[in-house]
């Protein structure tokens, strides 16, 4: 710990093994430039299909300040429970209390997530002294007990146990009855805010300020000041855009403001709690730097999930991303925001410009709630008002001010939007992991969350924040084109979707796509395949990845860029022309007992039928029929004998990896009885779907082929039976 420890803030360090990084890939690049000439010099025309056929070619300093913390809930989904353990982790951060505040935005409005705040108000009394008193970490309190095993506190351990549990299920059974007991309605003014409430998409600003200063009972058992605490449902109506989570944040930002006013805004994900107590302070080391803190707009850490089984069946541990492209990144000007766990300051947030001279006098800071001789009453409604749906109407808040509207990945075009009015952001990635989540844990879900990423991402390359063009000159190139890498994710799925079904489909045929073995231009081909599939393996193995997870990552990335990202582009090219809505698929956070067993066996859950399995299934059975078609030709028809494996070894190649990397899905379509299988539904689509684009595939290009019917050898081998269809 020492170490990390005295450990220098701002630190650049070479990646090892550079040289030998650069060769090999500037040789990956050269061997893509001979497929390029390859593919360039091996087109077919439709009169010389036959020539095609043939086998031959083929520190920290505390100020004055004080920092929040931003949470959002819907409780259906996000169970109370989950939002107040982040809740309590951020309060029960090392850092004074008086300079801590941390506010809730609720957007389902559900007075089950503010009764559970309530009695989290009420717990936190024991519960912050007690993580003083022992040094706790992680501070949220169901993953500190579920870590604990021993402890020389064993009394003290037992009776905070017994508070949380007994508090877990009250509101674990106010959830259950879909209402908060009468006795608790009764006694707190808090609750009559609902009266009015209609619907979660339909009520008012409902404000309440839980823990305050001022208010003499929000004080710990030890007599210390706790942390400001503020439930917030903003005011949502039908006919008015509420802009997701960013104008959930935005409001925050707003009401923030006028409570407490602190510099510092943390935000966190309600499924996220914090497991490093320091980081906070840490965090404040980055910004309050007196030679570079001026330049950093934010702190991000990176998002670490609790959940991620040893072989990460869905890929959701983003190993590479927050090990490697983050670091990257951070050399060229800093990471993106993620959306979560990240630190800002508040003016800049607010759209403050870059200036050599901005600096920060700590000292001169007020907290505003605190100058006001208004009482916690008239505070609130005074809060209220910054609340209401309409008060960003023929404002530039969402557009210059605040978290920017009309994309669904808003964290990042924020982010994006700061460094291009000229600031810097750092990240910050602890060994003790800063923040951690949950992940999705099922591959609807996770296609789900991908799909949102990736629209959002191809949304803001489109947009007028495009790294593309917009960012030219004002963030670095290599910035730039580490954005347009993540904006473009969406692109990729029509290269990834023709190599997963052409090649294969042409197989069927006998018709070779790529050079022979024995031909020169295997080599290029050979090569890069090699080098960059054994290049990731390492990059992975290196992060402490497994093989399984290597293979599980490759499966998950090929599922992405099939399925999610191919929704999200045409998603985004309708939502462009109007023809489509802005949505944001809340992703869910707890799992039936059954699907969580499942989770931990690593077998994969499908469940529900959708379009992106559907597609998921089809090109798995494509590839299979493609495969066993060429098998079946080879043994049962051909005279060629083995030649095929020669001149078609790298399409066999091809569809026998797709093959077996979808052994999964051939097993829920077929193979699986328990209700993760794919349903039946899919399975007929996608068998219909497969077995119809080898038949029309096979007839259109006889159809092409019919002149030179007779022509090759190989022509007359693999054309025919086939054809009686
Ligand atoms: O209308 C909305 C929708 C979502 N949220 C909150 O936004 C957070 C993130 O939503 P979640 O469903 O957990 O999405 P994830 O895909 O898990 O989140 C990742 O992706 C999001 C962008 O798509 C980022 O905003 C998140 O920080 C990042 O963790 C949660 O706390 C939600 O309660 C709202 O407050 N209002
Ligand atoms: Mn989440």
């Amino acid at each position: 710990m020492a170490a990390v420890e005295h450990s220098p803030l701002f630190e650049t360090k070479s990646a090892k093994g550079r040289v030998f990084y650069k060769i090999f890939s500037l040789t990956l690049f050269v061997g893509i430039c001979f497929i390029w000439v390859f593919r360039v010099s091996h087109i077919p025309r439709e009169s010389e299909v036959g020539k095609w056929d043939t086998p031959s070619d083929g520190t920290f300093s505390s100020g004055n300040l004080s920092d929040k913390d931003y949470l959002k809930a819907d409780p259906g989904i996000e169970p109370p429970v989950m939002v107040i353990n982040t809740v309590l982790s951020v309060m029960a951060y090392e850092y004074p209390p008086d300079k801590l505040s941390v506010y809730l935005s609720d957007d389902a409005g559900s007075d089950i997530t503010f009764y559970a705040l309530l009695e989290a108000s009420i717990f936190a009394k024991q519960w912050l002294p007690f993580c003083r008193k022992f040094k706790v970490d992680p501070t949220s309190p169901a993953a500190y007990f579920k870590t604990i095993h021993s402890s020389t506190h064993a009394k003290e351990l037992v009776t905070i146990k017994k508070l949380y549990q007994d508090m877990e299920s009250r509101i674990e059974n106010a959830a259950k009855m879909g209402r908060v007991p009468e006795e608790v309605h009764s006694k707190h003014k808090g609750f009559s805010q609902w009266d009015s409430y209609s619907s979660r998409r339909d009520h008012d600003t409902i404000l309440q300020i839980l823990l305050h200063e001022k208010d003499s009972s929000s004080k710990d058992v030890d007599g210390n000041v706790m942390p400001l605490l503020v439930y917030l449902a903003r005011e949502k109506r039908p006919q008015v855009a509420h802009n997701f989570k960013a104008g959930a944040m935005n409001s925050l930002i707003r009401v923030s403001s006028m409570i407490s006013n602190g510099e510092i805004i943390l935000n966190v994900d309600c499924d996220m709690y914090s497991n490093n107590s320091q980081s906070l302070r840490d965090a404040l080391c980055f910004l309050m730097d007196e030679d570079m803190g001026h330049e950093i707009a934010y702190v991000q850490t990176p998002q670490c999930f609790e959940n991620i089984t040893k072989n990460d069946l869905y890929g959701g541990a983003l190993r590479v991303i927050f090990e490697v492209e983050f670091h990257g990144m951070d050399s060229l000007g800093g990471p993106l925001y993620a959306g979560t766990g990240c630190f800002h300051r508040r003016e800049i947030l607010c759209g403050r410009k870059f200036s050599d001279q901005y600096e920060k006098d700590w000292n001169e800071y007020k907290n505003i709630g605190d100058m006001k001789e208004v009482s916690l009453h008239e505070l609130e409604e005074q809060s209220k008002a910054l609340a209401s749906c309409t008060f960003e109407i023929n404002t530039l808040w969402g557009k210059e001010v605040g978290l920017l509207y009309g994309c669904s990945l808003d964290d990042v075009m924020t982010g994006l939007s700061i460094k291009c009015r000229g600031w810097k952001s750092v990240f910050y990635n602890p060994q003790r992991r800063a923040f951690l989540g949950v992940a999705p844990n099922t591959l609807p879900q996770t296609l789900v969350q991908h799909k949102r990423w990736s629209e959002g991402c191809f949304q803001i390359f489109l947009s007028r924040h495009s790294p593309a063009w917009h960012a030219y000159g004002l963030i670095s190139p290599g910035l730039q084109m580490a954005y347009c890498y993540y904006n473009l994710w969406a692109f990729i799925c029509w290269p990834t979707l023709y190599y997963c079904v052409i090649p294969s489909l042409y197989l069927l045929k006998g018709i070779p796509l790529f050079p022979q073995m024995s031909s020169p231009w295997f080599i290029p081909f050979a090569y890069v395949i090699l080098g960059d599939s054994s290049y990731c393996m390492m990059e992975f193995l290196w992060l402490k990845g497994t093989v399984k997870g290597w293979w599980n990552e490759l499966r998950i990335w090929l599922y992405k860029r099939t399925s999610s990202y191919l929704f999200a582009f045409v998603d985004t090219i309708l939502k462009s022309f109007g023809f489509s809505e802005s949505t944001f698929v809340v992703s869910a956070k707890v799992a039936e007992e059954e699907v969580s067993q499942r989770y931990e066996k690593e077998i994969m859950e499908f469940g529900s039928s959708s379009p992106m399995l559907t597609v998921v299934a089809t090109l798995a059975l494509l590839n299979l029929f493609c495969l066993l078609g060429m098998f079946l030709k080879q043994v049962f028809m051909s005279e060629g004998g083995l030649r095929i494996f020669d001149a078609m070894a790298l399409q066999v190649l091809l569809s026998g990896v797709l093959v077996l990397i979808n052994v999964p899905v051939y097993q829920g379509l077929f193979l699986r009885k328990d209700e993760g299988r794919l349903p039946m539904s899919v399975a007929a689509k996608s068998t219909a779907l497969a077995l119809s684009a080898c038949f029309i595939f096979r007839n259109l290009t006889n159809w092409f082929d019919l002149p030179d019917q007779f022509r090759g050898e190989r022509n007359t081998l693999w054309r025919e039976e086939w054809m009686e269809d």
